[in-house]
């Protein structure tokens, strides 16, 4: 009889449940999972862990769930210090009168610091593990997520008026030019391009955001029917929809996300779906400001990958992804009129894979495989408002909040340690953000 070969990794997490999301649907149990490094080297039962690994450190998670950490695919993170300022407005009238007026007067470099630290604290305490950004100075929130150890889509902001980070297209897009010269090919930071919206982009800086997107390989994030009005303004003003309007402009494509889609006819969704083009879902926003529902079961029964979203914490107003969840599933089951519509396991492959294959990342993300990156998170089961446990999946999307979140892992790194955070001096940070509160006040 031979002996077995022991091998030598860094972090072994015992686990007493595991959803790898991928294969779909699947629950584990009594497993380990073994971190070399920034990767997964291995699932396995405990058992066979046994006598197969020696590690530097060893984790026990008994009443636990592990599963991949979730991917936020839309929103404002600096927007954070805007958290209840305007509230029960509808989509124009809160831009348009609170939330453009306050950041012309409010938003700079240590604004966006502050806000997307706080934001990143608040998501990180939740288990979002990866985020996307669209929002002014992105050079500054994507120095932070770096250096906080998350990983984030940095869109740079592209609109025709003048705002405090540029003067209009040309000098966005030059500057957007040299985030995504900077940033490419980093491990945590995916630069991106973030026209924001149909009614405040022209066609030529679309153009040119289509052409930069061709040549750097660079994402295009843009907002797309949000509403009804923008809809049929659109169609008032240049008798085509914008979905029609961004296929015939080269704006759809495999490397596009298109966020919030309230407005679906059957030739959007034929555009869409021919396109590869990829939705995000945010329905808290969507239901606070009163745009409509997106029709998550028919989009994905055409087979167009649907993600999830929280959008700026000022719509919505937070950013837990697991909250996000319960409302995405409860809100897809009623407007398909399916209670079958976005199963629980739907749902964490919709805030995990779906949101890696926006990224064009899902070799490496959004599933818990060997060989994938180490971004994972765990969820204590054990409180009363999570007991008893049948099924583990079911609690994550119809039980859960983000509180329950004990641990987090990006890259290998711990981020979160029984709730605390490790990489980010949350006492310092409250100080911060009660100066802002004061001044945005005043
Ligand atoms: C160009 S930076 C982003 C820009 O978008 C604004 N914004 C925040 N939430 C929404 C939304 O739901 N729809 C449209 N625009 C939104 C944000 O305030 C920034 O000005
Ligand atoms: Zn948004």
């Amino acid at each position: 009889m031979t002996a077995n070969t022991i091998i030598t990794a860094d972090t072994r997490i015992n686990a007493r449940w595991l959803i790898p999301v991928e294969p779909r649907a699947v629950v584990l149990e009594h497993q380990a999972l073994i971190i070399q490094g920034s990767r997964i080297a291995a699932v396995l039962p405990q058992t066979e862990a046994d006598q197969t690994y020696r590690t530097r450190e060893t984790l026990d998670l008994n009443q636990h769930v592990l599963l991949p950490g979730l991917i936020n695919l839309h929103g404002h993170t600096a927007m954070s210090l805007f958290r209840g300022m305007a509230d029960d407005l509808p989509l124009m009238t809160w831009l348009n009168d609170h939330i453009w007026p306050a950041e012309g007067r409010f938003v700079s470099e240590q604004f966006v610091m502050d806000g997307a630290r706080l934001a990143m604290a608040e998501m990180l305490r939740t288990g979002t593990t990866t985020f996307s950004d669209m929002y002014f100075f992105p050079e500054v929130t994507a120095q932070v997520a770096h250096d906080t150890g998350m990983r984030a889509q940095v869109c740079f902001p592209l609109m025709d008026m003048p705002t405090v980070w540029g003067s209009g297209p040309e000098e966005y897009l030059h500057k957007g030019a040299g985030l995504i010269e900077q940033w490419q090919g980093d491990d945590y930071i995916m630069p991106a391009i973030g026209p924001h919206a149909p009614y405040t982009v022209a066609d030529d800086p679309l153009k040119e955001a289509v052409a930069l997107s061709r040549r750097t390989g660079a994402a295009l994030q843009i907002h797309l029917h949000e509403t009804a009005f923008e809809v049929e303004q659109a169609v008032k003003a240049s008798g085509i929809r914008p979905v029609s309007r961004m296929q015939a402009l080269g704006v759809l494509g495999e490397n596009t996300q298109c966020v919030h889609m309230t407005q679906i006819d059957d030739s959007d969704l034929a555009a869409l779906s021919a396109s590869g083009t990829h939705v995000i879902h945010c329905p808290e926003s969507n239901l606070k400001l009163a745009s409509g529902f997106c029709p998550v079961d028919t989009l994905q029964q055409r087979g167009i990958n649907v993600c999830i979203g929280t959008d700026g914490a000022a719509s919505n107003n937070d950013l837990d992804l697991f909250g996000e969840l319960r409302t995405a599933a409860m809100i897809a089951k009623a407007v398909a009129g399916d209670a079958a519509a976005l199963s629980a396991h739907r749902a964490l492959e919709m805030a995990t894979l779906n949101g890696a294959r926006a990224l064009g990342r899902s070799d490496e993300l959004g599933s818990l495989l060997p060989g994938k990156l180490a971004d994972l998170i765990a969820v204590d089961l054990s409180d009363p408002f999570l007991q008893p446990v049948y099924d583990p999946a079911s609690h994550l999307v119809y039980s859960n909040h983000g509180r329950a979140v004990s641990h987090s892992w990006i890259h290998g790194v711990p981020q979160l340690q029984d709730g605390r955070l490790t990489r980010i001096d949350v006492p310092d940070l409250m100080l911060r953000v009660e100066a802002w509160r004061k001044q945005i006040l005043s």
